[in-house]
């Protein structure tokens, strides 16, 4: 399999100036990531987390302060022009001129990339419900995005760069969306979309990638970050028990006894807790998988204790 992104310790360092000091703000650290061609790759994180950026860098509208780019096999810098015709970009703050009709701005836009039918503009336009004739200043915010989806898939390009691409599309122009992007894998094409929602990316992705301050934190498929959660346990016992006995087993954490309960995290396999526990008389067992939003959260936040990046 043929690699579409291969990012090799990456860094960006944004420096503005605050008066006569210079202020340094990190956008991404030391980033390794490689994206196979024909992927669907979900890229999550927190709001400041560095997805915008890393996609900024993919398309050369900045400069990574070190670290190296490769997107289908080019290089973003000197190879600008090649590559704008093999990607279809929408930026997460995509703007075009108020004025022009949508109909107008996606011929515009397709004449730029070497001419796209108009019959797979409007083919587009249609699934998306989108009015050709309406003048984008007067479009709200979804029908706005779904302009730039349409100029984003128009011309069947070899990889698809989206940030965030759902942000304000009702539920039912979303599913087109992922239908969209199912189609575009069944081509063979490669798509790299961010969000900061798991649920969206989940029923598309083959793999995602959580970045948080700028570095990595998880990188699997959907299946293997689920393997990850952690199970949430309940015990009741008939007597209370001494939570020592409990403390420091393989996999258990934030462990809790309250008189005759117990509850604890537990991470892998709960098989020392449950000899643990078999010491005394169990009169319940309750045991809940987090769920991968929960998950998520948690890589948000830095407190998942599992395995990192994979
Ligand atoms: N032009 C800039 N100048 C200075 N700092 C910047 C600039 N652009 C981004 N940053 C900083 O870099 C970090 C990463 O920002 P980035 O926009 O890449 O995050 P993001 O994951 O896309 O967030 P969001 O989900 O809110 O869009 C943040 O701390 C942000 O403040």
């Amino acid at each position: 399999m043929t690699t579409a992104i291969e990012l090799t310790e990456l860094t960006k360092t944004y420096v503005s100036r605050q008066g006569s000091r210079r202020v340094a703000r990190r956008g991404l650290s030391g980033l390794d990531l490689t994206v196979q061609a024909g992927e669907v790759f979900g890229y999550l994180g927190p709001n400041g987390a560095g997805k915008s950026t890393t996609i900024r860098l993919l398309l050369d509208l900045i400069r990574p302060t070190s670290g190296t780019i490769r997107v289908l096999g080019r290089d973003p810098r000197a190879d600008a022009v090649d590559l704008h015709r093999r990607v279809g970009y929408l930026a997460g703050d995509f703007v075009v001129d108020g004025r022009q009709k949508a109909g107008e701005c996606l011929a515009f836009l397709g004449n730029l990339r070497g001419g796209v039918p108009t019959a797979r503009i409007v083919e587009l336009a249609d699934r998306l419900e989108l009015d050709l004739g309406a003048r984008i200043k007067s479009l709200s915010k979804g029908n706005r995005q779904k302009v730039g989806l349409v100029q984003a898939f128009m011309h069947d390009p070899e990889l698809l760069i989206l940030d965030e691409p759902t942000s304000g599309l009702d539920p039912l122009v979303q599913q087109t969306f992922l239908d969209m992007v199912a189609e575009a894998k069944s081509a063979g094409r490669t798509v790299f979309m961010s969000s900061h929602i798991m649920s969206e990316v989940e029923a598309v992705a083959d793999r995602v990638a959580i970045i948080r301050d700028g570095r990595l934190v998880a990188l699997d498929t959907v299946a293997g970050l689920r393997a990850r959660s952690l199970l949430q346990v309940r015990i009741d016992f008939t007597a209370p028990v001494p939570a020592e006995e409990f403390t420091g087993l393989p996999g258990v954490t934030d462990l809790e006894v309250q008189g005759t309960t117990l509850t604890c995290n537990v991470n892998g396999s709960p098989d020392a807790l449950v000899k643990a526990a078999a010491r005394h008389t169990v009169t319940g067992l309750h045991a809940d998988t987090q769920d991968l939003e929960e998950l998520f959260h948690a890589y948000y936040t830095g407190q998942n204790p599992g395995r990192q990046v994979a």
